[in-house]
């Protein structure tokens, strides 16, 4: 275009952004005092005046244009900031100005950290592991013939459980046996026994010891001359958010070691059969001279995935970023999560994952809780996030939808107020939580 066709108004950015990319700071002062609003505004592919120096390292423009109130998060076409283009150009000084007023003023917009460790669902412990007994075999049989000792049964990793209803949502109590009634059970070779610990008490005698036990077998048979009442909870979600919190704890643990017992059965270093060792803590492969027997191994433990799940902000503060998957409930949003890949850190994966999932970039991470995910074996890692661009791209293989909701919309959300534009994720998952912390509700709702 030539600047006889060009606007007025053009033709004065044009003049703005030519100072701000030969370094001029006069003429880029001046310009601002007389037209403020030149500060933000983009020319060609996107590029503002702070982008274009960064991209010439022009550490004064950039300085100037800063304390006049630039926005260090607008983009250009190829979604950079200016940080973006500083550190692609390695103008450090730059970046480094960029980063920290950038940071500082979206950290203000994290929540406090509160509470170290709240009360969440899965997270409760009432058991003491005791893993030092896990190799005591003389002590383990005493506690398995030990009349009071407590053995829950899983069936396709579904836990037996008791219900005074046939309620669907009701609570459920695990079903607590005794040695006699699983006596069977302990002598059949395809059992799988878990060494849980013992109940946390003060005294060292008679310390009450818990297992669970795994079988292949028909359940129904099982069940015959058992506990009226009883049943295998089926479906893990949101069939395991029915149980107690002092229960879903021990499921936590129980379930996630069968789930790997049920996926492990052959080393995995050389697909031979294994042996259960270390209370059903250890599988050990049965080929001499198996690589996965020199040293220690993970292959030969239960194993944790971990995954990041984030509450991200927008940079205004009042809003967050949720999604949908599309096997949620009809209306329900909640946290964009995924795994934590190879050789990175929790801030990374944090970034990765919503980069991916919505196409927004994130700034700042700050770690507020985890929960225990027993489906199979997730260790889910909460976090609070700001993010530096409000575009939404959702990724339509992770996610169905993404939306920026406003503070109220959430609160409307948790008390479920008949204006609630969406539905919460349950009480017992920790998107929950990292909702409610942000909106400093403690009430127990
Ligand atoms: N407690 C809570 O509030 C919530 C818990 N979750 C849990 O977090 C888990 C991860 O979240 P997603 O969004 O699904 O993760 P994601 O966004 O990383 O995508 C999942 C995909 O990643 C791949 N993947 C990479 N590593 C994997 C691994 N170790 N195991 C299985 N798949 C792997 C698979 O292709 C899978 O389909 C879910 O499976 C879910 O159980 C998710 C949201 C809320
Ligand atoms: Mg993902
Ligand atoms: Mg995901
Ligand atoms: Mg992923
Ligand atoms: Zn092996």
């Amino acid at each position: 275009m030539s600047s006889i066709q060009m606007s007025a108004r053009d033709e004065l950015l044009q003049r703005f952004l030519d100072a701000a990319s030969t370094g001029d700071v006069q003429k880029v002062s001046l310009m601002i005092s007389q037209s403020k609003d030149l500060l933000n505004q983009r020319g060609e592919q996107g590029w503002s005046a702070l982008m274009l120096a960064a991209r010439n390292g022009h550490y004064d423009v950039a300085k100037v244009l800063l304390s006049n109130g630039c926005d260090t998060s607008v983009t250009n076409r190829s979604g950079q900031t200016a940080l973006d283009v500083a550190l692609f150009w390695g103008h450090r000084h730059i970046a480094r100005l960029l980063s920290s007023d950038a940071d500082h003023d979206l950290r203000q917009l994290l929540p406090n950290r509160g509470v170290e460790e709240p009360d969440i669902y899965f997270n409760r412990e009432i058991l003491d592991r005791m893993s030092d007994k896990r190799n005591d075999a003389e002590w383990l049989a005493a506690k398995r013939v030990a009349p009071e000792t407590v053995f829950l049964l899983f069936h396709a990793l579904n836990p037996l459980v008791c219900s005074g209803a046939d309620d669907e949502v009701e609570e459920v109590r695990l079903c607590k046996l005794r040695s006699a009634a699983v006596q069977e059970l302990l002598i059949n070779s395809q059992t799988v026994e878990v060494f849980l610990g013992v109940e946390k008490q003060e005294e060292d005698d008679g310390q009450l010891a818990w297992f669970a036990l795994s079988t292949e077998d028909d359940p129904t048979q099982l069940l015959k001359h058992k506990h009226h009442n009883s049943f295998f909870l089926q479906g893990a979600m949101p069939g395991l958010l029915r149980l107690s919190d002092d229960d879903a704890g021990v499921v936590a643990q129980a379930r996630s070691v069968l789930a790997w017992h049920s996926r492990y059965r052959f080393c995995p270093t050389c697909g031979s059969d294994t042996k259960v060792e270390e209370g059903g803590y250890k599988r050990t492969c049965l080929r001499a001279g198996c690589k996965s027997l020199q040293g220690v191994h993970n292959t030969c433990y239960p194993r944790v995935d971990p995954v990041v799940i984030m509450l991200v902000l927008h940079p205004d503060g009042n809003h967050c970023l949720l999604g949908r998957k599309k096997i949620f409930p009809p209306g329900m949003f909640s946290c964009l999560a995924g795994f934590v890949e190879p050789g990175e850190t929790l801030e990374t994966a944090v970034r990765r994952e919503v980069r991916e999932e919505s196409g927004v970039q994130v700034g700042p991470v700050q770690y507020l809780s985890c929960q225990a995910w027993p489906m199979p074996s997730c260790l889910m890692i909460g976090c609070h996030c700001v993010a530096t661009t409000t575009d939404i791209k959702v990724d339509q293989n992770e996610i169905e939808e993404a939306r920026w909701f406003t503070r109220q919309q959430v609160m409307d959300a948790l008390v479920k107020d008949k204006r609630a534009v969406f539905i919460m994720p349950p009480r017992q998952a920790i998107a929950h939580y990292l909702l409610k912390h942000w909106i400093g509700c403690n009430a127990n709702l």
